[in-house]
């Protein structure tokens, strides 16, 4: 349960008293709750830096106060992913049928037990707080901090170029344990991808062999298509939302055309033209756009051309991508965090990793892979440009990413890293690693946290108390979901807003925005009360 507060805010009514067994009990006249939502009030606290002319700054401490309302209700929700069948789309299937059921399965060291390992929301901590005497830090499982959708409650449906089951496919696949597909199939094999869009120019031309399951017709009528197999998926299963997610393969990129994908009316028209540069993975995203339902791209491609950006905003529709970031740039965006804040200059990262799954097979072509180069690649640029102290302006670290394809290791990716940087006195620091990635086994927990962060998303609504945001009204965040990028390679964010790659950074906005709707203040690890004498 979420975290309930006992105090009244304004002298208004504190509503629906905290009930039964809520993990937390908030005391602050700045959470109010009601039968149906959290309400609370946040001062956000941010310094305005101005450059003077001779080059040195004043920095001016700013106060916004914002009211946040988060309601309470966790709707039933869908899942319906896009590349189903693949090996994403069968493992986080077989993992939430296996965690709903509790089971276990016999491996070669012993029994093991469903989990929701490697997923941030539900298996990892956020600090609530200390201990009111004893100072001892307070961790609350991230899950609790807000009323979140459980992944075992999802209903998950979704579509595949290959017609093949779930059950089936999961065996293609080759992630999972024999004791624990044995347990799943007969639910999995019940489990059959829709038709989805297939225009070849875009993936691999070896991803062919498995293309039986494509729908006919125009892009206009495509995009229609999309969108009523979500209107039926969300009624024949009695579902209050439904969230969208690409686990596709990852496309090559669309060239960007002034007057075909620059505005929200030209790429329309460019379907329904049926231009041969809107791609599978746009012609989704347009539909869950006007279907109101969130799209989340959890592949490279730039799937969110500027005119469906500027889509989502027309209608108010969360978008997020894009690509999972799942192990070898997770890595990287954490290590890089580590060195360059640490002062140490990286000079070069050499990125070379090989896979045998479909994954691989599909960016053994130069046009897709390049797609995942650009991804893998992009990681490090702001955790370069924020230190001026290491790097001239436009200096940057030599980075070199390769993926070669080798079947024999299927699904576990083998990562071969070398960060090299200059230390002291002209001394030097190479670390080399090897990082063995179960691919679909990382990712698979990545999707579940996209779709919880982004069903949550559209229950939080805000306004401002002042400034030049103040409304009466709530509004809804930015369509684009910025705030997902922990699980992202390269996040999306609003048009003219910064990108943020650094692992701790992002980590901490998804954690303390979530804090600010139940009136808690960012967690700063001043530990101050630790440390005054
Ligand atoms: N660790 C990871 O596994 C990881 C990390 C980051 C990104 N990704 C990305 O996630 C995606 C899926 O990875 P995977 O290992 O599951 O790949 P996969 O090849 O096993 O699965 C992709 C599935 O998409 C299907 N497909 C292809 N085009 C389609 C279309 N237009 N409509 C519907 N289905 C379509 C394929 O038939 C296949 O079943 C890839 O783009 C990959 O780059 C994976
Ligand atoms: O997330 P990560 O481990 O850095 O990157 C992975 C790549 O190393 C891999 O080659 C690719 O097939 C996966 O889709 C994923 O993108």
């Amino acid at each position: 349960m979420a975290p309930h507060a006992n105090g009244t805010s304004n002298g208004a009514s504190n509503g629906a008293a905290p009930t039964g067994n809520d993990l937390v009990t908030v005391h602050s006249d700045k959470v109010v709750y009601t039968e149906d939502a959290i309400k609370s009030t946040y001062t956000y606290r941010t310094t305005k830096v101005t450059k003077a002319a001779n080059g040195k700054f004043v920095a001016e401490p700013i106060e916004t106060v914002y009211d946040f309302k988060t309601e309470r209700k966790v709707p039933k929700t869908g899942l319906m992913l896009v590349g189903w069948g693949g090996n994403n789309g069968t493992t986080v299937t077989a993992g939430i049928i296996a965690n709903k059921k509790n089971l276990t399965w016999e491996t070669r060291t012993g029994t093991q037990s469903a989990n929701y390992y490697g997923s941030v929301i539900m298996g990892s901590t956020i600090k609530l707080g200390t201990e009111a005497t004893t100072g001892e830090e307070i961790n609350i499982p991230f899950h609790e901090i807000l009323p979140m959708v459980h992944p075992n409650d999802l209903v998950l449906g979704g579509w595949d170029i290959s017609a093949m089951n779930l059950a089936d496919a999961m065996d293609r696949a080759a992630v999972l344990e024999p004791t624990l597909k044995q347990q799943v199939r007969e639910e999995m094999a019940a489990m059959k991808p829709l038709p989805s869009v297939y225009y070849p120019d875009f993936i691999a031309a070896n991803q062919g062999d498995r293309a039986d399951n494509v729908l006919p017709g125009t892009k206009e009528e495509h995009v229609e298509v999309i969108k009523k197999n979500i209107r039926d998926f969300k009624a024949e299963n009695g579902l209050d939302k439904v969230i969208v997610l690409w686990t596709a393969n990852t496309e090559r990129y669309a060239e960007l055309i002034e007057g075909i994908n620059d505005t929200a009316d030209n790429v329309l028209a460019a379907v329904k033209a049926g231009h041969d540069e809107i791609a599978p993975s746009s012609i989704f995203a347009i539909a869950c756009i006007e279907e109101g339902v969130p799209f989340i791209n959890g592949s490279p491609q730039n799937t969110f051309v500027p005119g469906i950006i500027e889509l989502a905003e027309r209608h108010g529709s969360f978008i997020g991508g894009d690509d999972f970031k799942s192990g070898q740039t997770k890595m990287k965006s954490a290590l890089v965090d580590f060195l360059i804040s640490a002062g140490i200059k990286l000079t070069s990262i050499a990125s070379y990793n090989h896979l045998g799954n479909n994954d691989g097979r599909n960016l053994s072509e130069q046009k897709t892979f390049r797609s995942k180069e650009i991804s893998k690649s992009n990681v490090v640029d702001d955790m370069v440009a924020a230190n001026s102290v290491l790097y001239a302006p436009d200096e940057h670290p030599d980075h070199t990413v390769v993926i070669k394809y080798m079947p024999a290791v299927g699904d576990s990716k083998r990562a071969l890293d070398e960060y090299y940087g200059e230390i002291f006195l002209g001394g030097h620091q190479t670390i080399s690693m090897s990082n063995v990635c179960e691919d679909s086994l990382l990712a698979s927990p990545l999707i579940l946290d996209l779709a919880i962060v982004a069903e949550m998303m559209t229950r939080i609504t805000w306004k401002a108390h002042s400034g030049a945001a103040a409304t009466k009204e709530y509004k809804k965040f930015h369509p684009v979901l910025s705030i997902l990028s922990y699980m992202l390679k390269a996040p999306l964010t609003p048009p003219g807003t910064p990108v943020i790659n650094a692992l701790a950074k992002q980590r901490a906005a998804l954690a303390n925005i979530f804090r600010a709707c139940i009136g808690l203040d960012v967690e700063s690890d001043m530990t101050l009360e630790h440390k005054l004498f």
